[in-house]
């Protein structure tokens, strides 16, 4: 079991946005998190990359956590190939810029320009394209379709196929499209 939360409650003030939740994530498993707007998906993603502290309940998380968030962020100075090699320094990672311009190429995506002059869904691209680098066992990833085009949305199911198999994937969408593509739904 990769994931193991009994009980998650989260409130903000005096509003509950979880509320005794039981949630697993095993391994070789996608998960669809799906919900009406403001249901509490980002949040229980939050929760689980151990961002967010839950008010009650417990939480067992057994690897690397990568957390995919919408939109994604990065420095706006900076371009992709440098925001990818920062990303890995931060997290202690060896930095090979060949593979870096490796991951932007088949990303699409052109190494030197500042992250100002990127699009949405060029954001979202290199947001994938570090999630990869990273490569953690525990891809939450949040409303990860959003901007991409159709040649983007192919590599990301690619990305998300390969995950699974390595580790597991929860992903929070308003996209049915995945419910082929996942082995459980979990309804907020
Ligand atoms: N930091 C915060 N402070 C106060 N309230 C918050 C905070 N983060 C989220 N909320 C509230 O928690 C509720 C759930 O928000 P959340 O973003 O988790 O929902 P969601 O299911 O991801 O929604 P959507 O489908 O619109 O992305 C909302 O009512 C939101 O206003």
């Amino acid at each position: 079991m990769l994931i193991v939360a009994r009980g998650l409650s989260k409130r903000y003030g005096r509003d509950w946005v979880l509320r005794g939740l039981d949630f697993q994530l095993e391994k070789g498993e996608a998960v669809a998190l799906l919900g009406p707007n403001g249901a509490g998906k980002t949040t229980l993603l939050r929760v689980l990359a151990g961002l967010v502290r839950p008010t009650s309940g417990s939480l067992e998380v057994r690897g690397r956590v990568g957390l995919l968030s919408n939109p994604p962020a990065f420095y706006r100075h900076f371009s992709g190939l440098e925001n990818l090699l920062y990303a890995l320094r931060m997290e202690g990672r060896r930095t090979d810029a060949q593979q870096v311009r490796a991951a932007l190429e088949r990303m699409g995506l052109p190494p030197h320009k500042p992250l100002l002059g990127y699009s949405s869904g060029m954001r979202k691209r290199l947001a994938l394209a570090r999630l990869g680098l990273l490569n953690p066992e525990i891809w939450l990833l949040d409303e990860p379709e959003t901007a991409l085009d159709a040649e983007g949305r192919g590599l990301l199911e690619e990305m998300v196929q390969a995950a699974r198999l390595r580790g597991g994937v929860v992903i929070a969408t308003h996209d049915r499209g995945w419910l082929p593509q996942v082995n459980r739904v979990v309804q907020l």
